[in-house]
C-alpha cells in the first residue's frame, strides 16, 4: 500500500517529514537561470548551427529564452553576442589553461567555460560571481560534476592572469578559419585582418530620418554621417524610448543598408516594387522618397512586422504576401528593388552567430537563389526603368559574380555607376564598375562615435 503523506494532517498544513532530501537540493542563485539558458543557446549555435534570431524571438523563440524576464533576456543576448564575437580567442585561452583537453562528451562544460570567460574578460561581471555560477552549473550536471574543480581552477586563473592571457591571444583571428581564408582570398590578407578586427566591435545604432537629419542628430546626441544616416553615440536602453520613435520620425537602419535605395536617385511619383521587403527599412525609404510602393514578402510573420513598422512611420504601401517568383503583376515598374536573402556575413558585428551557423556550402546555394530571383526581378522592370540588386554578404559570389552572370545574357540592361563624390569618406566602397561594396572596416566616424558599417553590396542596372 502506498503511503499518503497528507493523511492525518489538517488542510493547508505543510507535510512534516523527518526524511533528509535525497541527493543535492539547490537554491537558484541570481543569474543562474540566464546562464543556463545562455549555455543551451550557445550549444545550439555552435554544435547544431541554429541561428540566434529565431531562438531569441520574444514570442516564438527557444523556451529557455522566452521563459526569462526582460532583464535576463538582455543579459543572455549580451553573453551570447560577446561569447561568439570572441569565440576563437576564448577557446585559445582555454586550451592554454587546460592541461588536457576536455573529453568530447563534456560540451556543456566547454560552453559554460566560454560564457564565464566572456563575462570576466569582456562584460565586467565580477570574477567571483562568474566563477561561482560556472562551478554551480558543473555541479548540477551529473556528467560534469567531477570537473567542478577544474572549472574553478581554470576560471580563477583567467581572473588572475586576464591581461597576460589577452595579450598572449591578441593575434588570434576571431572568425572561423573557412571564413577568414575566404576573406583573405577576396580582399587580401591586410584588409581581411581589418575586417576581422572590425567585427569585434559591436555596431553603432544608425537611424534613417524622414527629414532634418542634422536636427535629429543634435536632439538624439548623434552625428550625421556623410551618407545621410544619423549615428547615435552609445546609450543604454531601447530605441523605443528615444525621442521621435513614437511620432514615427525615424527608423533604425544601418548606414550601409540605407545606400541601395539612394542609388535610384529621384523617384518621386514613380511606381516602385520592393521584392524582399520585410522588415521594411528600404520600403520606408522608397516611400519617403515619394514613390508609390508595392512591398512583396513571402513570410506572413515578417510582412506583419513590416506593416507595423510602416504604420508607426505613417506610411502606406500595397502589401503582397507571396514568393516573388510567383509575383506576376499586370504592369511593369519604373523602380525595382531586390534586397535578396543572403548569408548575411556583412552583419557579424550585430549577428556574430552568422559565422557559426553558415558555411561555404550556404554561400554557393544562396548565390544560386539570388541569380534565380534577380532574373525574375528583371522581368518586372519597365523599359527605361531601374533595378537595384543588393544584399549584406561580404562574398562576391553572392554579389558581383551574380550580376556578371546575369548581364552576360541580358544586353537589354546596363550598369548605372555610383558617383564617387556621392558618399564622401566612402570612396573606397565604389568599385571600378561603379557598384558599391562596403565592409565593416570602412567609414571612419568622429571621436566619441563607433566607426564602421555593415558589409553590403549593391548594383544599379537600367533597362534600355
Ligand atoms: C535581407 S531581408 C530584406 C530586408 C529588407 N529589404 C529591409 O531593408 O528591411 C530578405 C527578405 O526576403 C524575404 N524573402 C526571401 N525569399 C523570398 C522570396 N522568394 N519571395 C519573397 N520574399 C522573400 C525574407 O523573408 C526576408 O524578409
Amino acid at each position: 500500500m502506498e503511503l499518503n503523506e497528507n493523511s492525518g494532517r489538517n488542510k493547508g498544513q505543510k507535510p512534516q517529514t523527518n526524511k533528509r532530501p535525497q541527493g543535492r537540493v539547490y537554491e537558484n542563485k541570481p543569474g543562474l537561470e540566464a546562464r543556463l539558458a545562455a549555455s543551451r543557446l550557445l550549444a545550439a549555435v555552435i554544435d547544431r548551427k541554429t541561428s540566434l534570431d529565431g531562438m531569441m524571438d520574444g514570442d516564438h523563440g527557444n523556451p529557455a529564452y522566452t521563459a526569462l524576464s526582460d532583464a535576463d533576456r538582455g543579459l543572455v543576448r549580451a553573453i551570447l553576442n560577446t561569447s561568439l564575437r570572441f569565440l576563437p580567442r576564448i577557446e585559445a585561452m582555454l586550451s592554454l589553461l587546460l592541461d588536457t583537453p576536455l573529453p568530447d562528451g563534456a560540451r556543456a562544460l566547454h560552453h559554460s567555460l566560454i560564457i564565464a570567460a566572456a563575462q570576466m574578460l569582456y562584460l565586467d561581471v565580477p570574477d567571483h560571481s562568474a566563477v561561482d555560477l560556472a562551478v554551480e552549473q558543473a555541479n548540477r550536471d551529473p556528467r560534469n560534476r567531477r570537473f567542478a574543480k577544474v572549472v574553478n581552477a581554470v576560471l580563477r586563473r583567467i581572473g588572475r592572469e586576464k591581461q597576460a592571457l589577452l595579450d598572449e591571444t591578441a593575434d588570434v583571428v576571431c572568425m572561423p578559419g573557412w571564413f577568414f581564408d575566404r576573406l583573405v582570398s577576396v580582399y587580401g590578407a591586410d584588409e581581411a585582418r581589418r575586417i576581422a578586427d572590425a567585427q569585434m566591435t559591436p555596431a553603432a545604432i544608425d537611424l534613417t530620418t524622414k527629414s532634418d537629419a542634422a536636427q535629429w542628430a543634435e536632439r538624439l546626441n548623434g552625428v550625421v554621417l556623410p551618407t545621410g544616416s544619423v549615428r547615435l553615440a552609445s546609450f543604454a536602453g531601447g530605441v523605443a524610448a528615444l525621442n521621435g520613435f513614437e511620432e514615427g520620425i525615424w527608423w533604425v537602419q544601418d548606414a550601409a543598408a540605407a545606400l541601395p535605395v539612394q542609388m535610384f536617385g529621384d523617384i518621386a511619383g514613380k511606381r516602385a516594387v520592393d521584392l524582399c521587403a520585410a522588415p521594411g527599412g528600404k520600403t520606408a525609404q522608397l516611400l519617403c522618397a515619394g514613390a508609390k510602393v508595392t512591398a512583396v514578402e513571402q513570410s506572413a510573420n515578417r510582412l506583419k512586422r513590416l506593416d507595423g513598422n510602416l504604420q508607426r512611420l505613417g506610411f502606406e504601401a500595397e502589401l503582397v504576401q507571396t514568393d516573388l517568383m510567383e509575383f506576376k503583376p499586370d504592369d511593369l515598374f519604373d523602380v525595382v528593388l531586390l534586397d535578396a536573402p543572403c548569408s548575411s556575413t556583412g552583419t557579424t558585428r550585430r549577428h556574430p552567430d552568422v559565422l557559426y551557423t553558415k558555411g561555404p556550402q550556404d554561400i554557393t546555394k544562396l548565390a544560386g537563389v539570388q541569380e534565380k530571383l534577380l532574373r525574375h526581378a528583371m522581368t518586372l522592370v519597365a523599359p527605361g526603368g531601374s533595378i537595384v540588386f543588393s544584399n549584406c554578404s561580404l562574398d562576391p559570389l553572392e554579389g558581383e559574380d551574380v550580376v556578371v552572370k546575369v548581364l552576360a545574357d541580358h544586353p537589354d540592361f546596363q550598369r548605372v555607376p555610383v558617383q564617387a563624390e556621392q558618399w564622401p569618406g566612402l570612396e573606397a566602397a565604389i568599385t571600378p564598375l561603379g557598384e558599391f561594396r562596403t565592409t565593416p572596416a570602412m567609414l571612419q566616424v568622429a571621436d566619441g562615435f563607433s566607426s564602421g558599417l555593415d558589409g553590403f553590396y549593391a548594383c544599379h542596372l537600367r533597362k534600355i
